[in-house]
C-alpha cells in the first residue's frame, strides 16, 4: 500500500478534520474550568515552591499538559460540541489519563469494542463521527473507517506525523526504520504502519544486541524470536539490516534515543566505512520539545534535597513513566500515582513501580519537615496535581495534631 498516496488522498476528503470547528473559546473555558487549577498557578508563580507547615513543594519547571494533548483534547471537545446528536466514537483513549478519558465517556464518546487483541469496527456506522486520539492510528484503521465512509476527526499530535514522514523517508532510501519505542504502544503501532522495513527496540540493550548482530552475525532463530512481535512481517536481519534510519516514539527517554542514534551511527561507519556512511545510515531528531523539556526539567529536580518524589500521570503514560525513571537512576525515593485516590493514608500509598507493579509502601510520608518534589506527565491535568499536592498537606498537618 502506499500510505503517502493514501494519507495525502485521505486529507483532501471532505469527510475528514483536522482543524477545530471554530468552537475554541467556549471548549477553553470549559477546558479551564475542569483541568486548570489555581494552586498550580500560584505556586508557578512563586518560583516553583510552596511551603505549608512542615511541607515544602518543589515542582519541576516543565510539567504537565503539553501543547499537543490540549490540541487534542480540545479537537475532542470540540467535536462533541459541533456534532451534539452523532454517535461519536474514539479508537483508543484521547491520551493516557484516566480522568480525562472518563469525561469523554460523560461526553458519550464511545471506545471502539476489543475483542481478543481485535478491535470491532463493525460497530461504527457510515454516518459516525471517529476521532483518532493524539497519538494517531494505524494507517489499516484510517483505511477502515474511510470506506466506512464516517467522519474521522484526527487530533494526531503533529510531532507524532513528523515521525510517520520520518519513516517514510527512511522507506524511499530503502532504510530499514530503527523505532525505539515499546511495541504496543499506540503511537508505535501507528509510526510502524506507515514504515516500509521495521525493528522496533525498547532500550539501549536491545539495540546493542542488533548493533551486534550486524557487526558480527549471530543466532538468526533467536533474533527472530526475539522481535517476533517487534518487526515487520517477513523480516531478515541477515538482509535488512545493511541500511538502517532512526526514528522512535516520541516520548522516550531522551538520552537513551540519542545513544541507540549514535551507536547505529558507529556502527554503520565500523562496518562500511566513514565514506559510505550516508548511504548505509539515516538519523532525525524525532524526540518532542515537550518531552525534552519534562526531562529536563526532572533533571534538574532532582539535583535538589528532596525526601521524595512523586510523579503524578496514567499507570499506561509512557512520559510519566520516564520521568520516574529519572528519579529512579538518581536514588530518589519515588512514587508514581495516577490520582490522589492511591495516597490511601499519611502511612500508605499506591504506587506504580517501574516494572510495571502496582504496589502498596508504608511509611512513605517521613516525620517532621519534608521537601516533596513534584512533577507530572504531559497529560496528566494540573488539577490532578493540586489534589495531590492538597492531600499531602492534609496528611501532614494531620500527624502534627495527632
Ligand atoms: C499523546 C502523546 C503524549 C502525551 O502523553 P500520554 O501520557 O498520553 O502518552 P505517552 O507518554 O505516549 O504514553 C504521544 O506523544
Ligand atoms: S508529548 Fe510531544 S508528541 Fe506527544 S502529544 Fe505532547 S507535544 Fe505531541
Amino acid at each position: 500500500m502506499d500510505t503517502k498516496a493514501f494519507k495525502r488522498s485521505l486529507q483532501h476528503s471532505e469527510n475528514y478534520h483536522r482543524k477545530g470547528f471554530g468552537h475554541q473559546a467556549e471548549v477553553a473555558t470549559q477546558l479551564e474550568s475542569e483541568y486548570q487549577s489555581q494552586l498550580i498557578q500560584e505556586i508557578r508563580n512563586s518560583n516553583y515552591t510552596l511551603t505549608r507547615g512542615d511541607v515544602t513543594i518543589y515542582l519541576a519547571q516543565a510539567f504537565g499538559f503539553c501543547w499537543g494533548v490540549e490540541r487534542a483534547v480540545a479537537m475532542a471537545y470540540e467535536t462533541r460540541t459541533h456534532f451534539p446528536t452523532e454517535r461519536i466514537w474514539i479508537t483508543n483513549e484521547i491520551i493516557h489519563n484516566p480522568s480525562v478519558n472518563q469525561r469523554m465517556r460523560e461526553m458519550d464518546v464511545e471506545f471502539i469494542p476489543v475483542e481478543g487483541s481485535k478491535k470491532d469496527f463493525s460497530v461504527v456506522g457510515s454516518g459516525d463521527v471517529v476521532i483518532l486520539p493524539a497519538f494517531g492510528a494505524s494507517v489499516q484503521e484510517m483505511q477502515i473507517l474511510n470506506d466506512k465512509g464516517c467522519k474521522i476527526v484526527d487530533t494526531t499530535c503533529p510531532w507524532v506525523s513528523k515521525v510517520w514522514n520520518t519513516v517514510e523517508k527512511h522507506k524511499k532510501g530503502e532504510h530499514t526504520s530503527i523505532i525505539h519505542g515499546k511495541y504496543k504502544h499506540e503511537e508505535t503501532v501507528a509510526t510502524s504502519s506507515f514504515a516500509g522495513k521495521y525493528l522496533i527496540v525498547l532500550n539501549m540493550g536491545e539495540a546493542e544486541y542488533v548493533a551486534d548482530y550486524i557487526l558480527n552475525g549471530g543466532n538468526r532463530e533467536e533474533f527472530l524470536a526475539k522481535f517476533s512481535k517487534a518487526c515487520s512481517s517477513g523480516f531478515d536481519p541477515d538482509k535488512d539490516l545493511e541500511r538502517v534510519g532512526i526514528a522512535n516514539q516520541t516520548t522516550m527517554l531522551k538520552s537513551e534515543t540519542e545513544q541507540i542514534g549514535k551507536l547505529f551511527e558507529h556502527t554503520m561507519m565500523k562496518k562500511y566505512g566513514p565514506a559510505e556512511l550516508n548511504r548505509h545510515f539515516q538519523s532525525f531528531n524525532t524526540i518532542c520539545d515537550a518531552t525534552q523539556e519534562r526531562q529536563d526539567a526532572m533533571l534538574e529536580l532532582v539535583e535538589q534535597k528532596l525526601d521524595l518524589m512523586i510523579v503524578i500521570g496514567g499507570f499506561n503514560s509512557s512520559n510519566t513513566t520516564q520521568l520516574q525513571q529519572i528519579a529512579d537512576q538518581r536514588g530518589v525515593v519515588s512514587y508514581h500515582i495516577d490520582s490522589v485516590a492511591r495516597l490511601l493514608s499519611g502511612n500508605k500509598i499506591e504506587h506504580r513501580e517501574l516494572n510495571g507493579q502496582i504496589a502498596i509502601a508504608e511509611n512513605w510520608l517521613p516525620d517532621g519537615k519534608i521537601v516533596v518534589g513534584i512533577t507530572s506527565g504531559a497529560s496528566t491535568p494540573d488539577k490532578v496535581v493540586e489534589d495531590a499536592i492538597e492531600k499531602i498537606f492534609e496528611f501532614k498537618a494531620t500527624a502534627v495534631v495527632a
